[in-house]
């Protein structure tokens, strides 16, 4: 219920929906209700049963059945004498009609509301789950979780749109018409409304346990439709090694295992859920069977008129249905809960990086960055140990060693991507938790390795995120990119699109644009990792001369894999298992013959790439 509780809070404030929503759904009822009434007045025509005006009198007011019938046999008496009986059949038959075009336009309205309270509802949640997507710690994001989380954003999303907003409708309509009917039938015959009333909660028990081992199934389901994008997403984004390896069976097959267990679970589950309705109307049934035995013989002993009769059992048939609808929403909502306890739980993941209450922003950057005794574990496994770093402002610090040395830990702790264990870090001497995440990373450019592109225009990609940005600047940042020149030889120029992750250029076009972004934003620390692929000499000369720009005058930690960039380093250090190994300029590490002196080695023969 608690969950149920926090999806119905994404449609506050609740008066919005809920005011006009009970006037049409009351007003809806009551004319169905006024409409049902004119089929007694109809059948005693037809029966040849309507009393003459001479043995009536105008009933005394009062709330109960016999003063609705007295009023009506009234009027029908009178309009009979006046008009006879063929006209007042066709008056009746007006009335019908028009209280059933009130009953239904109502209805129509209230429909209108619950759409716009679903709509309301949906959107709100997807732009939160995207909001806190967003925000989550770097760390969160590991490769299964991806399609995990795609399938919480779009079918779990699905899932409550369909069911628990479904249901809602029902919860906020059927009780209502529940209630109204059976009052009416109430006000008819309370002896026989009783009986019925204590049959119908077993018709109810049935549906509440197919309704829990819904709720099991469905988490599983769901879980399961995670895998199923996890795979997808993978293996289109892998279709060259896929093919390369020939393993189209083994991932046909692996995909295939992950498909026919959610097709058995969806079997499943649309076997237990189809048996609510049938179960609930099988029910209902038997007790209209017991209900027509004693009404009839009320009849046939004169307790009870038959239109009287005729008209509880159509109220009775009036409130199987939403018992009926009831007792679906009740299992389907199950699922939907299942999927809102899957969003909740990104809702509610707690981040750990974020400002502290007393974060200054940060305005300057005037001497350096400092990394103090930092230690650093994934989980269990420590990755860096005891590292203590000075990067001067200005200074070019490149970065080498083996793979998996803990390189790129290393520079994610600068734009806080992660919270060193122990130590800290420093830029002018005040340590980095103590300014805001903004100003922190405002001061910081990063191009990676895989240049990271979006499904967007190419001017859009170079200025990404930074504010009133002119077509000038752009063009500015792109020229020192040495990306200007072939941006304008493709078909719209910086408006054109470059596809899904930049599919549409070449790696050397890639990185020139994701460096273009970085000349634009102008920070003044750059962290770099180099590419480690080669590009062909053309390419490969450009994107140099752009990276050279890049660092001009900056602070940069570099990851270095390019021989050009380490001899340019101010200082190279040496990482390897998660310490410092060595440390100095080029010619001092080539001097001590250690592992720098063996990479470079290796470098040399294979091309000046340092590449493990
Ligand atoms: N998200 C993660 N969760 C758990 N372990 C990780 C994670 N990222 C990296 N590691 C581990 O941390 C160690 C250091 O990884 P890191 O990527 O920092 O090394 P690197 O020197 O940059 O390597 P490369 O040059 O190959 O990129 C590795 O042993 C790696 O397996």
């Amino acid at each position: 219920m608690k969950t149920f509780n926090r999806i119905l809070a994404f449609a506050k404030p609740y008066p919005r929906f809920a005011v006009p929503y009970f006037i049409f759904a009351m007003a809806s009822t009551l004319f169905g209700l006024v409409n049902f009434a004119f089929l007694m007045p109809i059948l005693d025509l037809l029966f040849n049963a309507t009393k003459s005006l001479e043995n009536l009198t105008k009933p005394v007011p009062g709330f109960n059945i016999d003063y609705f019938k007295g009023i009506l046999d009234y009027y029908t008496a009178s309009l009979i004498q006046e008009y006879g009986k063929s006209t007042t059949l066709i008056f009746i038959a007006l009335f019908l009609i028009s209280t059933n075009f009130l009953t239904n336009i109502f209805k129509y309205f209230s429909q209108l509301i619950n759409t716009r309270l679903r709509a309301t509802v949906i959107y709100n949640m997807r732009e939160r789950m995207f909001d806190k997507v967003v925000k989550l710690d770097v760390g969160y994001f590991t490769n299964q979780r991806k399609g995990d989380l795609m399938s919480r954003m779009t079918n779990d999303l699905g899932e409550i749109e369909n069911s628990v907003i479904g249901a809602l409708q029902v919860f906020f309509r059927d009780p209502f018409n529940l209630v109204i009917y059976f009052i009416t039938l109430l006000m008819i015959q309370w002896e026989l409304m009783l009986f019925t009333l204590l049959i119908l909660p077993i018709a109810g028990l049935g549906v509440s346990i197919i309704g829990k081992k819904l709720k099991k199934e469905s988490e599983e389901s769901q879980r399961s439709v995670g895998h199923i994008l996890s795979l997808i997403d993978e293996s289109i984004s892998g279709i060259r090694i896929i093919k390369g390896f020939i393993a189209e069976k083994f991932v046909i097959n692996r995909f295939n295992d992950q498909g026919k267990k959610y097709a058995d679970l969806t079997n499943s589950m649309g076997n237990k859920r189809e048996l609510a309705s049938p179960l609930t109307e099988f029910m209902g049934v038997t007790i209209v069977a017991i209900i027509l035995y004693i009404g009839g013989n009320l009849v046939f002993s004169g307790k009870m008129e038959a239109s009287t009769f005729f008209l509880f059992i159509i109220c009775f048939y009036k409130i199987l249905e939403p018992v009926k609808s009831l007792a679906s929403s009740i299992t389907s909502i199950q699922r939907g809960i299942a999927a809102g306890d899957r969003i909740f739980d990104i809702l509610d993941h707690p981040v750990s990086i974020e400002d502290t209450p007393s974060a200054k922003t940060l305005s300057a950057f005037t001497t350096g960055v400092s990394l103090k005794n930092i230690g650093f574990k994934y989980e269990e496994h420590e990755v860096l140990k005891h590292i203590s770093i000075d990067i001067p402002k200005g200074k070019l610090i490149a970065l080498v060693g083996p793979s998996g040395g803990g390189k790129s830990t290393l520079v994610d702790l600068i734009p806080r991507f992660y919270d060193p264990a122990t130590g800290s870090v420093e830029i002018d001497g005040v340590n980095i938790k103590d300014y805001t995440l903004n100003s922190l990373r405002s001061y910081i450019g990063i191009v990676t390795q895989e240049s990271i592109l979006f499904n967007d225009t190419i001017f859009n990609n170079i200025a990404f995120g930074l504010p009133n940005i002119t077509q000038e600047d752009v063009e500015r940042a792109a020229r020192i990119a040495n990306a200007h020149e072939f941006i304008i030889r493709t078909e719209k120029g910086y408006q054109t699109s470059i596809g899904e992750r930049g599919s549409k250029l070449s790696g050397g076009q890639r990185q020139r644009l994701s460096i273009a972004r970085a000349v634009l934003k102008n920070p003044d620390i750059l962290i770099l990792d180099e590419a480690t692929s080669a590009l062909d000499n053309e390419s490969e000369k450009l994107v140099q001369e752009a990276l050279n720009y890049l660092m001009k005058d900056r602070t940069s930690i570099v990851i270095a894999h390019r021989l050009s960039t380490i001899r340019h380093a101010d200082m190279i250090l040496v990482l390897d298992k998660g310490q410092i190994k060595e440390q100095g300029t080029h010619e001092q590490l080539l001097a001590q013959e250690g592992i720098y002196y063996k990479l470079h080695q290796h470098a040399s023969e294979t091309g000046g790439m340092i590449i493990e």
